[in-house]
């Protein structure tokens, strides 16, 4: 599923945020927004998954506008974890997964057995399964985290929003998370502040800084000491260790 994203303005609180961004993803590209706090990632990931309309430009998926198609299919076709849930915490980790399957379903549908399948199947790729039966109030924020994906991978979308998906996990559960994502063969937008994470999974990373994209493409092409330095306002260096890249920040004097 691809996305464009084309001469985007988008307003917070009566405030221009986001100016003009134009991104374009290829089907099955996983794409990262990188910038410092307040550059618009999360507000441009609200455009995509129709949570905040843009002032003007269209948002494409498949050539689809989607604050112009029906926002049920819009609902179906694009997955969304966010940072926080506040609510559903009385729901059982096996229920709250299950309601990935809502946007399938008919008015009055249940669940029927391939529903039934796909929850258990994504339990046990996202190691949820000895955790089923435990309410979502009852786990750590990465446990959380970890079942809030797998509802968002149970409705198997084409398109997978995620807004700093990695925050509460550890080390091996973020590999595991960027590696599940990243095998499952769909289009990935995901705002990370983790620049070597992103270095590592992403095909390409959009640079924001105020608002605006300053550099698109390869990460090792955008990803670069200079550009880095200056976005994030720090000294950076970056090299190579055992393979990946590594970012080094100093405090700039
Ligand atoms: N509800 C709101 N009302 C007014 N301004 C808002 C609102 N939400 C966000 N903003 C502002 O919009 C700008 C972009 O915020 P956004 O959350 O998109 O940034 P971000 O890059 O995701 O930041 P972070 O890395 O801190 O999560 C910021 O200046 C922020 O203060």
């Amino acid at each position: 599923m691809s996305l464009r994203m084309e001469n985007v303005s988008v307003s917070m609180g009566g405030r221009r945020v986001l100016h003009d961004v134009s991104v374009d993803v290829l089907t099955g590209q996983f794409v990262a927004l990188v910038g410092p706090n307040g550059s618009g990632k999360s507000t441009l990931l609200r455009a995509i998954y129709r949570a905040k309309r843009p002032d003007h430009g269209r948002v494409l998926v498949d050539g689809d506008d989607v604050w112009r198609s029906d926002a049920r299919a819009a609902a179906r076709r694009t997955g969304v974890l966010l940072q926080e849930q506040h609510s559903g915490f009385e729901f059982t980790v096996a229920e709250t997964v299950a309601q990935g399957r809502t946007p399938h379903l008919g008015r009055f549908d249940r669940l029927g057995s391939t529903d039934h399948e796909i929850v258990h199947d994504i339990c046990e790729r996202t190691g949820l399964g000895p955790l089923a039966d435990r309410r979502l109030g009852e786990l750590s924020g990465g446990e959380r985290q970890r079942v809030l994906l797998a509802r968002a991978l149970a409705q198997q979308p084409r398109l997978l929003v995620l807004d700093e998906p990695t925050n509460h996990l550890d080390i091996r559960h973020q590999l595991e998370f960027l590696e599940l994502v990243r095998g499952l063969d769909i289009t990935v937008v995901a705002a990370l502040h983790g620049l070597d994470l992103a270095a590592t999974y992403a095909d390409v990373a959009v640079v924001l800084r105020d608002g605006r994209v300053v550099a698109a493409g390869a990460p090792t092409e955008t990803l670069t000491d200079e550009l880095l330095s200056a976005v994030f306002d720090v000294e950076c260096t970056v090299d190579t260790l055992a393979g990946r890249p590594r970012f080094s920040f100093r405090p700039r004097r």
